[in-house]
């Protein structure tokens, strides 16, 4: 992620740094419409037609990013291709990452106001037109875009990728946007229903999620009955602020004071990982750390996991230890895990179902499997379906990380459109999935072994219940206490994780991603 995108701001007016682009000024910061305060909105005097035929690049660059996304690409993939082949850089690219990334996350509540400003439903306008509109609503709502040149800059596009009716609209819709701030927007379009569809959408969020992380918060021990309404509006508006930038030093390969004095950055400790350093300010990728795989962006909640299951003792172990990464695809987790088990002398085995992800695995840990060829340690990537391991190689590891393919919902700070591609009957496959590999885990794993169970979602469909389900079908298997683990590999208090014995991360506790994680001992 580029230094820029953290430039982006929280899309209601939130505190932001400093105007990235001479293009933004003169907003305040208190989510108001600049012109509203001084006087009349500022607009464009100039007729649509007699405006600039091109629109600028950066904005080009996001519709283009919108496009795709419509067409089911990821924008953290196609974004900095599109960067790069309209050859962004600096602030540019910065306003492109911003205008993109909020544009999606705040893509609910903007065609809330869209339908009214163009007193249609979108459903009923031109694609193209509506991704310039949703465009033209952050740079009013969530970025320093003066209207005049949102307005313009708006119409140029739309008669850029759409023609010069779509121009029209969009000068017409944009005008009636720019009278209202966002907050008096919300008013008008929240509707006046129950709390989850209100939450739903002036937080831009599906409803159906609302109403599963609501469920999550009280199910984890994260709120109670007087305290849910607070606690699930801090989490959903945790959300649409973008989540900071941080590293992981992986031991053995790198340190965190070699990444924290590392010229041109802005660094500071994590938090809560020994391993982690928060960057500010700066590319990340311009550390030869990262450069060579001894260090990789991993948020904070991500660092933890293999940190609680490194940390849990192991009984019965004869020789070695061996590890167990099921489904280790892209290697983040991989990538620690490696680390630590080299410092143990213990063998690791990262499995992937996919090919291609089975690969980007073998990339993140380049170095680590340099260092074991040297040392003679076994570290192995294999491609093969994770629920077959424990059929195929029963009782044999001592420590599996499950890391179950899931939702995501507890990621969607770093995906801006997940929330609006995910459904509910995505869950309907993932359950079955997620419990065959925890029962694979389960019989791949030594008595006296420790497994721990982990998604990116909070959804208690994909967690607790899993678990559940699977341990309470078996009688060789028993909870740990991951929030006192999670807390034992904290460098700081770690309060909020839940009451165990399972445990929970929260954004907008934690600053990490959601993360959920329960640890396993096999009894016998
Ligand atoms: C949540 S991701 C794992 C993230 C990884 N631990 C990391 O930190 O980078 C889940 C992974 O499980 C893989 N997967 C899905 N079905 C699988 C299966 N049957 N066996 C093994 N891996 C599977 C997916 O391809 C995906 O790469």
């Amino acid at each position: 992620m580029s230094a820029d995108r953290r430039g982006d701001r929280p899309t209601d007016g939130g505190r932001g740094g400093r105007p990235a682009d001479d293009r933004r000024g003169g907003r305040p910061t208190d989510g108001r419409r600049g012109g509203r305060r001084g006087g009349p909105p500022q607009r464009s005097r100039t007729a649509p037609a007699q405006r600039g035929r091109q629109g600028d690049p950066s904005r080009l660059a996001a519709y283009t990013v919108l496009r795709a996304v419509a067409d089911g690409a990821y924008a953290n993939l196609e974004l900095p291709q599109e960067i790069r082949r309209r050859r962004l850089s600096g602030r540019d690219a910065g306003f492109a990452t911003e205008l993109t990334y909020g544009t999606l996350r705040m893509q609910g509540l903007y065609d809330e106001i869209i339908a009214v400003a163009a007193d249609r439903p979108v459903r009923r306008l031109d694609p193209s037109a509506l991704d310039v509109l949703r465009l033209g609503a952050h740079q009013l709502f969530g970025m320093r875009v003066p209207e005049h040149a949102a307005a313009d800059q708006s119409v140029a596009l739309a008669r850029q990728v759409a023609g010069a009716g779509a121009a029209g609209l969009v000068n017409a819709v944009m005008r009636r946007m720019s009278e209202r701030t966002l907050e008096q927007w919300r008013e008008e379009v929240v509707p006046d229903q129950p709390a989850a569809a209100r939450l739903a959408v002036s937080t831009s969020h599906p409803e159906w999620v609302v109403k599963a992380l609501r469920q999550a918060l009280v199910g984890h021990g994260a709120a109670t009955k007087e305290t849910i309404d607070e606690r699930l509006g801090e989490l959903l508006t945790a959300h649409n602020v973008p989540a900071p930038v941080t590293l992981v030093a992986r031991p053995g390969l790198s340190t965190a004071e070699e990444l924290l004095g590392a010229v041109g950055l802005t660094t500071s400790a994590g938090e809560h990982s020994p391993f982690a350093v928060v960057i500010a300010g700066g590319d990340p990728g311009s550390l030869a750390a990262v450069r060579e795989g001894r260090a990789a962006v991993q948020d904070e909640g991500s660092q933890l996991l293999p940190l609680a299951l490194a940390q849990v003792p192991v009984e019965g172990v004869d020789g070695a230890e061996r590890w167990l990464d099921l489904c280790a695809g892209p290697g983040g987790k991989a990538g620690l895990l490696a680390s630590l088990a080299a410092e143990r002398g213990a063998a690791l085995v990262a499995n992937e179902v996919s090919e291609h992800r089975a690969e980007l695995v073998r990339q993140t840990l380049r170095p680590a499997l340099a260092a074991a060829r040297e040392a003679g340690r076994e570290l192995e990537v294999r491609v093969g379906d994770g629920r077959e391991v424990g059929a195929e190689e029963p009782a044999r590891y001592h420590r599996v990380l499950v890391d179950a393919p899931c939702t995501g919902l507890g990621a969607l700070r770093r995906r801006p459109e997940a929330r609006w591609r995910r459904s509910p009957d995505d869950l309907t496959t993932l359950g079955p999935l997620q419990r065959d590999l925890l029962t694979s885990g389960l019989d791949a794993l030594a008595p006296g072994g420790v497994l721990a169970y982990a998604t990116c979602s909070p959804h208690l469909s994909e967690t607790r219940f899993v678990v559940e389900d699977v341990l309470r079908r078996r009688g060789d298997a028993e909870l740990l206490d991951a929030p006192e683990t999670l807390q034992q590999v904290c460098v700081g208090d770690l309060e909020g994780t839940g009451d165990g014995p399972m445990a929970q991360l929260w954004p907008h506790l934690h600053g990490t991603d959601g993360m959920f994680l329960a640890l396993i001992r096999k009894t016998r």
